[in-house]
């Protein structure tokens, strides 16, 4: 079917669903890159709604329940929730709830994906990149080649392929489907990853889903837990007539919009570098015995050793790793257990409290980040290519260069951000002054017989 008509079924479907465009001011483009997103054809002012969706037309659990049933009855009968996630962040609490929804609607829109015409959501369907064919740009697409464009990032190592695999497995057993390909699987979490909302529970949200995301977005979807009957996309600022509305998709930086959607924006200021404690362990080779020391010492909270260490574009260093630093230029072999622990107490308020870091923890960072920095080399000479637009090439450059762009940052608001203190110096300038000090009282002792004597005289 050609766009225009499929756009035509939507539009149509929208008004029976009784969703409005803003009084039509809003309208449907498609360019190559961007496909389809909404533009203004008139002025909007900052907090008017543009549409409203009602909760009967969001494709969910609760609104298409098949699946969800089965996978409910399941639990209930064996207790058993899983814990998988589609990326591979760490399991908790959350992420494994979030895991749940994420199953139930991979579930669900297979399911009405299958129906084809006879799903009440078809005329939607169509419009989302649902066909076998469609070819995503988000990195679960990327060729081995392609990823390797995008070295030294990291953000390949997010994409737990593994969890995924697993993910698949489960699904088909928990919601007895035997019929989906692991093609179609990665498909549909894909228009997930893309297209869903979290509103009280993951949904597709039809229209709202239409809009196109920035970091300097110009509406957002308002979920008013009063209001059961709708949730309405508002405009945060004005917006101008011929202006393209931009919704947020989260403070992800670059390499986590390709990730996850496939593309990247420049000026993203959400951009992160990270640097390994592998690397850090190269450094000395004292290092890797002392953070097993640390590990199994360590009673706080927060944790401290962690698998790499982010560098913010705009924040520097997440300071976990200067408290670590701290520790290993602190910590000596006759150090005890408690005193290794009470090094750890100190070193979290020097840095948090104080903002203070000593010289010796500051050259260790200095060749960390020097270190990760000339891991970007290829990087540094790149030019972006001619074809800009949403290359692959050009992509992967966005990424890297935020990510050097951060590293190289980060020098700079340590020194502002941190004293640095001279420890040896200052202990030596300490008892410098201690000695200073005696010959002073000395001297004084001297004079007070002097003057003693003189007085007698
Ligand atoms: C929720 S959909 C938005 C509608 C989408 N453009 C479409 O044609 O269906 C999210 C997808 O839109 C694309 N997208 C979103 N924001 C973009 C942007 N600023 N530049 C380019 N593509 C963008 C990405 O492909 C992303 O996976």
């Amino acid at each position: 079917m050609a766009n225009d008509q499929i756009n035509q079924n939507f539009l149509k479907w929208c008004t029976e669903q009784g969703i409005d465009f803003n009084g039509n001011s809003l309208v449907i483009k498609e360019t190559p890159g961007k496909n389809r997103h909404i533009i203004s054809e008139k002025f909007i002012a900052e907090g008017t709604i543009l549409f409203k969706i009602p909760y009967t037309s969001l494709i969910n659990p609760f609104t298409s329940p098949i699946s969800y049933n089965a996978h409910k009855e399941k639990v209930e009968e064996t207790g058993e929730e899983d814990n998988n996630d589609v990326s591979s962040e760490e399991d908790d609490e959350e992420n494994s709830a979030g895991t749940d929804e994420w199953k139930n609607l991979v579930a669900v829109l297979f399911q009405e994906l299958k129906k084809g015409k006879a799903s009440k959501w078809y005329p939607y369907l169509q419009i989302l990149p649902s066909a076998e064919t469609h070819n995503f740009d988000n990195l679960y697409y990327w060729s081995e080649e392609e990823l390797a464009l995008l070295a030294p990032s990291r953000c390949v190592e997010r994409l737990g392929l593994e969890k995924i695999k697993q993910m698949y497995t489960d699904i088909q057993h928990d919601f007895n489907i035997s019929d989906m390909s692991f093609e179609r699987f990665l498909q549909i979490s894909s228009i997930i990853m893309s297209y869903s909302f979290d509103v009280n529970v993951k949904s597709m949200v039809p229209v709202a889903d239409l809009l196109n995301a920035s970091v300097n977005n110009n509406a957002i979807l308002q979920v008013d837990d009063e209001n059961e009957e709708f949730i309405s996309m508002v405009a945060v600022k004005d917006i101008e007539e011929g202006e393209e509305v931009y919704n947020i998709y989260g403070d992800h930086p670059n390499g986590e919009l390709l990730r996850m959607y496939g593309y990247v924006e420049e000026g993203n200021n959400n951009e992160f570098a990270e640097l390994e404690l592998s690397k850090l362990m190269e450094i000395n080779p004292k290092y890797k015995t002392i953070i097993e020391k640390i590990d199994d010492v360590y009673d706080l909270e927060d944790p401290l050793i962690m698998e790499s260490y982010d560098v913010y574009l705009e924040g520097g260093l997440i300071s976990e790793l200067i408290v670590l630093c701290e520790v290993l230029a602190n910590f000596t072999d006759e150090n005890t257990e408690e005193e290794l622990k009470s090094l750890i107490r100190t070193a979290f308020k020097r840095v948090i409290k104080k903002n203070q870091m000593s010289i010796e923890t500051k050259r260790i960072l200095d060749t960390l980040i020097a270190g990760r920095i000339s891991e970007y080399d290829v990087v540094q000479n790149k030019v972006y290519p001619a074809e800009k637009g949403y290359s692959k090439q050009y992509m992967a450059t966005v990424v890297t260069k935020g990510e050097l762009e951060c590293l190289e940052k980060c020098t700079e608001i340590i020194n502002n951000e941190y004293e640095i203190v001279d420890q040896k110096a200052e202990e030596q300038k300490k008892k410098e002054d201690e000695r200073l000090d005696k010959k002073r009282k000395r001297m004084e002792k001297r004079l007070d017989r002097k003057g003693g004597k003189k007085a007698r005289a």
